[in-house]
């Protein structure tokens, strides 16, 4: 059952893209100081255009039903939160090049296609752990994201701004532009995989990795071109389909860019192709559950320690009461010390319930902790262990272990700790550029990238996945694993 020209389905009577103001909402500024310029700027917002178009999406859905019925993989990954001050070309050219490098060596090696989805173009809202912030002694308002309010530790700075809606809006639409410009435009071209290589990993393990791994491509296409098969007939190969997605945070914004298409009559929040539900909106009776119910975009959701399988099915009941292949994706974020535990019911229970969800990992966000030197930051081995963790468990519950959730940047910081280059403590001030959380850099995800290609190769045979499953469940017990029954 779907909705039709004829009027919304019936499922989703009762919603508007504003009915999310009926209910309780966490993490959306209430004071900002003057109410009637907000409206005035989400007027604004809705009457301009569109920064995704709805068929794209439907596209992105479509690749994503692949990824839940296990032929595809996921690979979505960006800035934990992007900036206005860090806005260049250089900067998105780089976000997408990183994508490109590790879907090259995923797709290789998992030999399966996949779907790069961009944590960019709208990633600009964010949730706080606490509402303030202290520093020698004067308390201000926390810093929530350049859509809401200003890092600088200021009082002004501080108070929540419309006009950065605005600002976020226009920031968004030419990073669309750029990424579209570098995804068809011929820098994505398979044949330019040699440029990709960030001139600060060329001479790491990880750069001579991809060498190999890129010259072995390169020469699979030549030997093809020579036979005159061309596999760019049924496959461009010079181009890709670049996806966008944020956190559906700041409704006012999400709601000025919901739009009803004029093909299917649906609705689509236009301001990019995926939104996702974070850990601490996910309320079932709350305002950010309400408003993605009535969205066409797939969605994604955070699925951390705290959750119930229950909870799970009831958010599944309102997300996708359809059972629409790729509308959701469950993105899990225990932490590597609470996957093994945690995990197994969830996804027995999706598996139980039987409508299609993609399985990911985000091992990022239940990894994080603060250096005795006061950065926060994340253990390169920690995030290993949860991906490790994760892509046992699907294995031994039988579900596919579907994508990658991560936040990682092309320019070479030092905010995460470990990994090939062995960033230290003392390193972390180096280059800590976050605007809230620490990221991988090019070489640590470049790195990740290589070591969860080589679990999902081992998956590619149904005998090797059989095997993986025993092992897996060897290896998982004294996690806290419990085998759930089937
Ligand atoms: O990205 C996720 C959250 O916004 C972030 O982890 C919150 O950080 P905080 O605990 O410093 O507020
Ligand atoms: C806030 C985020 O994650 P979570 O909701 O999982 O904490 C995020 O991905 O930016």
């Amino acid at each position: 059952m779907s909705s039709s020209r004829n009027g919304p389905s019936v499922l989703k009577q009762n919603w508007t893209p504003g009915s999310w103001r009926h209910r309780p909402v966490k993490h959306i500024p209430d004071d900002y100081p003057d109410a009637r310029e907000l409206a005035r700027v989400e007027a604004e917002l809705a009457r301009l255009p569109p920064l995704v178009f709805a068929e794209e999406t439907r596209r992105l859905t479509a690749a994503l039903g692949q990824v839940a019925e296990g032929k595809a993989f996921l690979l979505q990954g960006g800035d934990c939160a992007e900036s206005f001050k860090e806005f260049t070309t250089d900067n998105v050219r780089d976000s997408l090049r990183l994508i490109l490098q590790m879907a090259v060596v995923l797709t290789f090696s998992g030999g399966r296609p996949v779907v790069k989805v961009g944590r960019i173009a709208g990633q600009f809202a964010k949730p706080r752990s606490g509402a303030t912030e202290t520093l020698e002694g004067v308390t201000l308002p926390a810093y929530r994201g350049d859509i809401i309010n200003g890092m600088e530790f200021e009082a002004g700075e501080r108070l929540p701004d419309p006009k950065r809606l605005l600002k976020a809006y226009h920031q968004s639409s030419d990073t669309v532009g750029l990424l579209r410009l570098f995804s068809q435009g011929g820098y994505a071209d398979l044949l330019n995989m040699h440029r990709w290589t960030f001139d600060f990993v060329a001479d790491s393990v990880q750069g001579g990795q991809y060498r190999k791994l890129a010259d072995k491509i390169l020469e699979s296409l030549r030997f093809m071109s020579a036979l005159h098969v061309s596999p760019g007939q049924q496959m461009p190969l010079n181009r890709v389909d670049m996806f966008t997605s944020h956190e559906a945070l700041l409704l006012n914004y999400e709601e000025a860019m919901t739009r009803a298409d004029p093909v299917s009559g649906d609705w689509y929040d236009s301001s990019a192709h995926m939104l996702w539900i974070g850990e601490r909106t996910r309320q079932l009776d709350g305002g950010h559950v309400e408003f993605m119910r009535g969205i066409q975009n797939p969605i994604g959701l955070k699925c951390g320690p705290t959750m119930e399988p229950d909870d799970l099915l009831r958010l599944i009941d309102i997300l996708n009461p359809e059972a629409i292949p790729g509308k959701l994706t469950l993105i899990g974020r225990f932490g590597a010390d609470k996957i093994a535990e945690r995990l197994p019911r969830l996804m027995a229970a999706t598996k139980r319930d039987g409508r299609p969800v993609v399985w990911s990992t985000d091992p990022m966000h239940g990894n994080t902790l603060k250096a005795r030197n006061g950065y926060k930051t994340r253990p390169f081995d920690r995030i290993l262990s949860e991906v490790k963790t994760f892509v046992q468990v699907a294995t031994a519950e039988g579900v596919h272990p579907g994508g990658l959730h991560l936040e990682m940047t092309g320019q070479n910081v030092t905010e995460c700790l470990g990994g090939a280059q062995e960033v230290t403590e003392d390193d972390l001030s180096s280059r800590y550029h976050t605007h809230c959380d620490p990221r991988l850099n090019a070489n640590q995800a470049l790195q990740l990238a290589f070591l969860v290609a080589d679990k999902l190769q081992s998956l590619r045979v149904p005998e090797v996945w059989a095997a993986a499953a025993t092992d897996s469940l060897t290896e998982l017990s004294g996690k806290g694993y419990h085998a759930t029954p089937k």
